[in-house]
């Protein structure tokens, strides 16, 4: 028997009621949370959390750096549902389960997303601890024909080719610059996101070529949740916190590790979060 290959629009339903009865929460933002970055999910007020192994249809997050918790509660006003740890390709899901907690958010009647991530910097401007607003992204997976819209197409969550040149909404990103520069950063940067599959970490021809393509930092997650989030309509916000500096020098004896994402995210872990709360603060979705 071959492994199932997509989910069922009755499947995503059973979720989210299955959580929409557990809880009183509503929430209107879901937020991921990037590796090494799930203390965003602490500063939710009057939560209620659930483990991932506890809901049904749910994967089970297996990378070090992401809990595997659900938490809703009230940041800054607003009503969120926080994901401390997403699903990654890596870890051998298929693109539907990776991205299958987007569409049950939509379905509960959440309207913005704001995915973060660590990535690799590959712009040379970049330092580690910048804080990188996607303007845009290349999905390397896509190109290599992995997406996880293939096959049948529900159109109750969305057309079959949706686009995709206006997935990071433009007025979420200018006010996440300005509550940046509010807050006096001056780490704040634009770029484009390159999601590759990983497990393993680029070589110097590899980063030389997506800096190239025009890539400025590179990871291995976020475009599939951004791709399932466009096609349900979701507002869109990424946000990259630059943990490492891509390798792009024969002569650097330097080598990528989780270990020094994990610790870059920690190091970042209150500048993030006061930059989530502040833009969630200034958040008018009546207005983006
Ligand atoms: O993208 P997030 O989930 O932040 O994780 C990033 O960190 C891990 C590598 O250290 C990879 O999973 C990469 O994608
Ligand atoms: N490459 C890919 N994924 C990453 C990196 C990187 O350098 N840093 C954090 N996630």
């Amino acid at each position: 028997m071959s492994e199932k290959e997509s989910c069922t629009y009755e499947e995503y339903k059973q979720t989210s009621d299955w959580l929409l009865s557990k809880t009183k929460h509503r929430p209107i933002v879901a937020i991921v949370c990037g590796s090494g970055l799930g203390g965003l999910g602490e500063l939710l007020k009057d939560q209620q959390a659930f483990n991932y192994c506890d809901i049904p249809n749910f994967p089970k997050s297996t990378v070090p750096g992401h809990a595997g918790r659900l938490i809703f509660g009230n940041l800054s006003g607003k009503p969120c549902v926080c994901m401390q740890g997403r699903f990654h390709f890596y870890e051998g899901y298929p693109l539907w389960k990776v991205t299958f907690p987007v569409r049950v958010f939509h379905l509960m009647g959440v309207e913005a997303i704001i995915l973060t991530n660590a990535a690799g910097g590959l712009n040379q401007e970049f330092s580690v601890g910048d804080i990188m607003v996607i303007k845009d992204h290349i999905n390397m997976v896509g190109f290599a024909g992995q997406n996880p819209l293939f096959g049948h197409n529900e159109d109750r969550f969305g057309p079959r080719f949706p686009p995709m040149s206006d997935a990071y909404n433009k007025n979420m990103r200018s006010l996440l610059l300005a509550a940046g520069k509010e807050l006096g950063y001056n780490n704040m940067r634009e770029g484009v996101y390159c999601g590759l599959g990983g497990p393993n970490f680029e070589t110097i021809a590899e980063c030389r070529f997506l800096n190239k393509l025009g890539a400025d930092a590179v990871g291995m997650s976020t475009v599939h949740e951004v791709v399932v989030a466009r096609h349900c309509g979701l507002r869109i916000l990424g946000i990259s916190l630059i943990t490492n500096k891509a390798v792009m020098d024969y002569d650097s004896n330097f080598t990528a590790n989780h270990e020094e994402v994990l610790q870059a995210g920690k190091d970042s872990a209150k500048y993030m979060e006061k930059l989530v709360s502040t833009f969630l603060q200034r958040l008018d979705l009546n207005k983006v």
